[in-house]
């Protein structure tokens, strides 16, 4: 296996084949709907809310819903449907969770893409759930993780799984390496790149985009979508609270498994962060699907699937030359 991550790869440029980027098509289709970009911001608290989800899916951006205030899921899955825009929620693994789907069943309420949100993934009750899932509520398209090697991916993919989730402590929040010792931070895009050779269904890359360019990266070797958590936290739109220090703004970026989130100190292998203040999230993702069809003419092609080809060096640590965006 090789071992390396986003700083230590440059992909190599091959001919241009457009006259102008904007002629490049950076769209996915991830289930049974067609996003604008490969990226969807990470089902966290100080991530994602209800008017943001609505936001983005009005605007053909993928979301998923993060499933910290369980009791509001059922009213989020009516008020999507209720403007013909689709519902995507998260569920843990405990047992009224178990419950809760049944619960939509009976209410013929049907998500249509559920993410089972786990720190490890690879267990067998997360198996247990995508079963349960694909058996009360089979249209629904289930995203299982998070897992870090290709085993997982076969036995999460095999329990039925549509799609699953790569990355185990590479968040930027994320303390579990240091805690457990375990995980694929530090050489993610590597642990992407093994997983992705054994999955017959899509990936999505979790945790450690640090700039938009590792958006490229984490396509060519093999994923299909690609979560992130704090280039989406600072935004006007962002839940997180708004802080002031020493005159600057900022807005709270903290982990799921945190104790800020968690209200307790038990298990705790994320902590709190402050992102500085960036404005618009629209400017955001239009800046992020700018560079996107700009890796693409680099890549020598017009649609995402060109970057799955393109030739790659292993730069070791040396990428940034000094320097800072
Ligand atoms: N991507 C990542 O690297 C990580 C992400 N997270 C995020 O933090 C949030 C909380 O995650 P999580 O603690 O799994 O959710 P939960 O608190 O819902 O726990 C999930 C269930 O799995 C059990 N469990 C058994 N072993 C583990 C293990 N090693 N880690 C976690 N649970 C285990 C838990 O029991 P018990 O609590 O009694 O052990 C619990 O019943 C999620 O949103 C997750 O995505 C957290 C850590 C890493
Ligand atoms: N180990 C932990 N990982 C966490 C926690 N909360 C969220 N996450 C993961 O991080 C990514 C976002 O990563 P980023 O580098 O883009 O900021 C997120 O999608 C989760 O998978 C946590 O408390 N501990």
């Amino acid at each position: 296996m090789d071992v390396f991550d986003y700083e230590d790869v440059q992909l190599i440029p091959n001919k241009c084949i457009v006259k102008s980027r904007s002629e490049i098509d950076t769209t996915v289709r991830f289930g049974n709907e067609t996003f604008k970009i490969p990226v969807v911001p990470a089902n966290m608290q100080t991530i994602i809310d209800e008017p943001l989800a609505f936001w983005l899916a009005e605007n053909h951006y993928f979301y998923v819903m993060h499933r910290f205030q369980p009791e509001k899921r059922v009213a989020f899955i009516e008020k999507m449907h209720a403007k013909n825009l689709f519902a995507s929620i998260s569920v843990g693994v405990k047992t009224d969770e178990f419950d809760f789907i049944n619960q939509l069943a009976e209410q013929d309420l049907i998500p249509e893409y559920i993410t089972i949100d786990i720190a490890h993934g690879h267990s067998q009750v997360v198996i247990d759930m995508i079963q349960h899932i694909k058996k009360t509520l089979p249209k629904s398209f289930v995203i299982a993780g998070n897992v870090g090697t290709p085993e997982a991916v076969r036995d999460l993919e095999r329990a039925g799984a549509d799609a699953t989730k790569v990355g185990i402590g590479p968040g930027k929040v994320c303390i579990t390496k240091i805690k457990t010792g375990f995980g694929t931070g530090g050489w993610q895009l590597g642990a992407l790149r093994w997983c992705a050779k054994a999955a017959t269904k899509p990936i999505i890359a979790d945790g450690g985009i640090r700039t938009n360019g590792d958006i490229a990266k984490s396509i060519r070797f093999g994923a299909s979508m690609v979560m992130i958590g704090s280039l989406f936290a600072g935004h006007t739109e962002s839940p997180g609270q708004l802080v002031e220090e020493d005159g600057q703004q900022y807005k709270e970026y903290f982990g799921s498994a945190s104790e800020f989130q968690k209200g307790t100190h038990q298990n705790v292998e994320g902590k709190r962060i402050l992102a500085p203040y960036k404005g618009a999230i629209s400017d955001t993702l239009t800046e992020m699907r700018q560079d996107l069809q700009s890796s693409i003419s680099y890549a020598g092609g017009k649609r995402l699937s060109s970057l799955r080809k393109v030739d790659y060096v292993l730069v070791r640590h040396s990428i940034f030359n000094g320097d800072v965006l």
